[in-house]
């Protein structure tokens, strides 16, 4: 079956791209301004929305605002029908059957972009075992940044904080979080400044911070528990108690991070990420950002096709994707193109989102207008 009735009138074929809407999920913390303008507007503003879910089956979790319904999550594109109902109405070829069997009916991952005003609170996630054990979820949040971009604010550039420095203890880091020392909080991880092209991989367990003024996009297990340690966010938001603690209480919730101190060098060794060439051709090139050997839980590639000029005729031969039996998606980061898929051809603009089903064949994809078609495509666990 490739046709799916999912609801009256929308039928949506599991041999083609799914085209999503672009979905904002409130958060704590400000920004969303650089968004807003990413997606054309000519001024943006910040905001509690500082976030775009990308091909996401994950709903926002955010205590006390349960009555908005389906936040954070991806719909088809002019339609209010979800892409999780999309692929429930055929889940092995929407997802792979061998994906079904091992992961059930999801995605197993979820991409962002993340566009910060301000610093966020210091916050940790909980890795799968604890996630397990406290929250009952088969996924923790493990996560990784790669910087897109970035503003300076109040005179300090884009860094993230990641990482217990060399001796902290939990005992050490309960009294910062009971003094509500937010300076000695910080000074007890590593801060890094970060450029566009950087990418750091967060584990579960490590405590982190990005800071002001960053733009990136995010992969990460596909769940949403964060435990925040400020409770007043640094623009002066009151985060309730059930946001820090997520329900396990301000003494359990102490049990998510890893009290793992590294120096400095370590730090940077271990987390910041290289990345790897796969394709490189004259039609474009594909690379690892985050593969299955830095992390099982996701990969993510970016792929660069070069410009052609403007208004020549589109090249046939544009750079060639095999089909490889996995769903993913695809976003458009920079330029326009086309995507094509036997005879069907979809256009592809920045700021675009796609779910590529697992049943969909090998593509082609090129440039149109003189500028770089840049994307990035994502995956599930490997
Ligand atoms: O705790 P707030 O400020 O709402 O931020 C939560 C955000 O933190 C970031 O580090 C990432 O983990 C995002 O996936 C998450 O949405």
């Amino acid at each position: 079956m490739d046709q799916t009735q999912v609801s009256s009138g929308l039928q949506v074929s599991s041999r083609l791209p799914v085209r999503l809407d672009h979905a904002r999920a409130w958060r704590t913390y400000l920004g969303g301004k650089m968004l807003d303008e990413f997606h054309g507007c000519a001024v943006g503003t910040d905001g509690h929305f500082p976030e775009e879910w990308i091909v996401s089956l994950v709903a926002a979790r955010n205590p006390g605002r349960e009555s908005v319904k389906e936040e954070g999550m991806s719909h088809v594109q002019g339609t209010d029908i979800t892409l999780r109902s999309v692929i429930q109405s055929d889940p092995s070829s929407f997802l792979g059957t061998d994906h079904v069997k091992r992961l059930g009916t999801t995605m197993g991952v979820l991409v962002k972009l993340i566009d910060s005003a301000e610093r966020l609170a210091v916050q940790v996630h909980p890795d799968r075992d604890k996630a397990r054990e406290l929250f009952g979820s088969e996924y923790g949040k493990t996560e990784c940044w790669h910087i897109l971009g970035g503003r300076t604010v109040n005179g300090e550039k884009p860094c993230v904080y990641m990482g217990f420095k060399e001796g902290v203890t939990r005992q050490q880091w309960m009294g910062l979080f009971d003094r509500q020392d937010i300076d000695g909080m910080l000074q007890c991880l590593h801060r890094f400044e970060v450029e566009p092209g950087d990418t750091v991989l967060i584990e579960g367990g490590v405590p982190h911070a990005i800071g002001a003024g960053c733009f990136l996009t995010e992969i990460q297990e596909p769940t949403d528990y964060t435990i925040r340690v400020e409770r007043v966010t640094p623009s002066g938001y009151s985060v309730e108690d059930a946001m820090c603690h997520q329900g396990l209480g301000f003494e359990r919730m102490f049990d998510c991070f890893h009290y793992e101190g590294l120096s400095r060098k370590e730090t940077k060794k271990r987390w910041f990420l290289k990345r790897r060439k796969k394709i490189d051709c004259r039609e474009g090139r594909v690379d690892t950002l985050v593969g299955y050997e830095d992390t099982p839980f996701f990969s993510m590639d970016c792929l660069t096709i070069p410009p052609q000029g403007e208004g020549l005729p589109l090249r046939e031969d544009g750079l060639r994707i095999p089909k490889n039996g996995d769903c993913s998606g695809l976003y458009v980061l920079e330029g326009k193109g086309v995507i094509r898929i036997g005879e069907d051809v979809l256009t592809l603009d920045k700021g675009e989102q796609f779910f590529l089903p697992a049943a969909m064949d090998g593509f082609t994809l090129s440039g149109t207008g003189g500028e770089t078609l840049k994307l990035i495509r994502f995956f599930g666990p490997g």
